[in-house]
């Protein structure tokens, strides 16, 4: 499956309407209903004042100021104080609660678009970079939080004063009316054909982002290889071109959102030039008044203004829908290994079987050719073969981490893929060629999901590992469980990885266990350590051990070769190194 995120961009395949990406994000917008609705009505109240304001001046003007009534004058002008005021405290409320209804959304997608990367399968991490799913998880959010708190009320405000003023205007004078908003029609068609442009170079911005979160980051993380290889003038070069691409993405998406303004701008100003000049002739017509002149010109200046203001504000909109496509593309991705219902029992006598088995990865040539083999209770088993010849791959499906493109793999003689995950990791424990560390203790990594001795203290811990025979590896730490580790495990050694990763595998008891070149950096003495722990685990754990060095699989009952995908017998362990050394002469 292809779980490429920037696929669908790069083929220009499906190209999203702005509503059908704002009816998307809508329905994450459930939980705040009753915020929004708050601050809706606080906002009406706002905009409802501010349209309220010109007609009342002109009536005062009108009926008052050229009676020279002034008790009139400063009634009205006390109640445009009045609303004033309130005008300034619902727009107060309408900012507090949308900065929180901006920070729950930006907490809520956050932990949503996390929660879904935790579902996803080992392809997925693949096929994307680890930068630029961090700059969707930071800098997306963070653009969709800055439309919600900042710009989405005043959206609507500026819509509903539009509105609101064009009926004004349209009731005051219909001729006059109608010729001043004529400038808004170039406005709307204008908008109507640029915008699906302005979203694209926003979200060729974006993408540029994250190309540049994910070269940092791929720097950062090979740093030690860069400066053993003095390939730093390289990646500075390379650093340099991503940046450079991200600059013109951005300048090329500043100046697309910019672009509205000053149109926008020049349109209104004919507007009001319209007013002035028919306005002016119809009261020398005698069919006009000052007061409702005035008015007239505060309603332009009153649709107008929100106009300017919608310019900067869409841009920000096409901004949050283009950040919001890219997290959608996340939230929307199904996992291509879904337990298979229907699991019935059958007794088999083998815990593990591969029955006619291909696999290609993504993208890729068939690896692996119509394999089968059985791995039978208690028993340990050695995958031995020259390097590419396919082990870590068919450890990889007994694991599941990747499903077969063909053939079956069963387990306790059912389908792999009828397990539900946990009862499946608990059954089949792996330990990788390179193991990861979390920051935290050797004690937290070593327990990593275990929970049967997750809340057991060091004391009661110290026993499990004298049973299980693992407490001569913890001498190897100097502060045994409290020795701390960071998640680059710069602080230990490799050899030291590998021991806690063996250790965690080894607390769990799972019914298999692989270890794949689990104990390459090990000294040989240790290493003899680990082959005594490994016996004293439960008769029935059958083991499968994958290794270069023979000495290692000495033990073993059965040894499989694996050699450009298929998996045969090799008999003893003469006939391995054979299988080997013609394997390597023919190569
Ligand atoms: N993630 C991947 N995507 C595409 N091809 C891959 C991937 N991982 C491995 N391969 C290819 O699959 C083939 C088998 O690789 P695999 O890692 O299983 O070999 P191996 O026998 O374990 O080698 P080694 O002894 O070096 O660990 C190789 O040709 C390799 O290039």
């Amino acid at each position: 499956m292809n779980y490429n995120l920037n696929f669908e961009t790069e083929n220009k395949a499906k190209k999203r309407s702005t509503f059908a990406s704002l009816k998307s994000l809508v329905v994450h917008l459930v939980e705040e209903k009753k915020m929004l609705w708050t601050a809706f009505s606080a906002m009406l109240i706002t905009a409802l004042l501010t349209l309220a304001g010109p007609i009342i001046i002109g009536h005062t003007i009108d009926t008052y100021i050229r009676a020279k009534q002034f008790d009139g004058v400063l009634l009205f002008s006390g109640i445009l104080l009045i609303m004033y005021i309130v005008a300034v405290g619902a727009g107060y409320l309408q900012t507090k609660l949308m900065g929180t209804v901006g920070q729950h959304i930006l907490f809520a997608l956050r932990n949503a678009v996390f929660n879904k990367l935790q579902e996803l399968p080992y392809d997925f991490f693949n096929q994307n970079k680890a930068g630029d799913l961090i700059s969707r998880i930071n800098n997306d959010t963070e653009n969709i939080n800055q439309f919600f708190s900042q710009s989405l009320m005043q959206f609507m405000r500026s819509i509903l004063i539009m509105i609101g003023a064009g009926i004004f205007l349209l009731s005051i004078h219909l001729p006059l009316g109608a010729a001043t908003l004529s400038p808004a029609i170039i406005i709307w068609i204008f908008t109507h054909f640029v915008s699906p442009w302005v979203k694209k170079r926003n979200a060729e911005s974006l993408k540029s982002t994250g190309n540049l979160s994910s070269e940092v980051q791929e720097s950062l993380s090979n740093f030690k290889v860069i400066v053993a290889f003095d390939r730093r003038d390289y990646f500075r070069k390379r650093f340099a071109e991503v940046n450079r691409y991200n600059y013109s993405t951005s300048v090329k998406a500043g100046v697309a959102n910019n672009l509205f303004m000053p149109v926008y701008t020049f349109l209104s100003n004919m507007g009001q030039l319209i007013v002035l000049a028919f306005g002016i002739y119809l009261i020398t017509q005698g069919s006009f008044t000052i007061g409702l002149l005035i008015s007239f010109i505060a309603y332009v200046t009153s649709f107008y203004n929100p106009l300017r203001q919608l310019a900067s504000l869409w841009a920000n909109f096409q901004l949050a829908l283009a950040a919001w496509d890219r997290i959608r593309k996340i939230l929307t991705l199904e996992n291509n290994m879904p337990v298979v219902a229907d699991r019935e029992s059958v007794t088999s006598s083998s815990l593990l079987a591969f029955k006619d088995v291909s696999f290609s990865y993504p993208n890729g040539t068939e690896v692996l050719h119509r394999i089968s083999f059985e791995l039978e209770r208690g028993k340990t088993y050695a995958f031995v073969g020259p390097t590419g010849g396919g082990k870590t791959t068919t450890a990889s499906l007994i694991a599941r981490i990747y499903d077969p493109s063909k053939g079956t793999i069963l387990l306790n003689g059912c389908d792999i893929q009828s397990y539900p995950h946990e009862e499946r990791v608990k059954k089949i424990g792996f330990i990788l060629q390179e193991p990861f560390l979390f920051s935290g203790t050797v004690r937290d990594n070593i327990l990593y999901g275990n929970e049967a001795y997750r809340e057991y203290s060091n004391k009661k811990l110290a026993q499990v590992f004298r049973d299980t025979g693992l407490e001569k590896l913890l001498e190897r730490f100097d502060r045994g469980l409290d020795t701390k580790v960071d998640d680059t495990g710069d602080g230990i050694s490799l050899g030291q990885k590998q021991l806690i990763a063996f250790m965690r595998i080894v607390l769990r008891q799972p019914d298999l266990l692989i270890l794949d070149e689990a104990t390459a950096n090990i000294d040989t003495i240790t290493e003899k350590l680990l082959d005594k722990i490994l016996q004293k685990l439960p008769a029935s754990t059958t083991k499968v051990i994958i290794a270069h060095r023979l000495n290692t699989i000495a033990n073993a009952d059965e040894i499989f070769f694996v050699n450009s995908g298929k998996v045969t017998r090799a008999g003893s362990l003469e006939d391995a190194v054979n299988m080997l050394m013609r394997g390597k002469m023919a190569s």
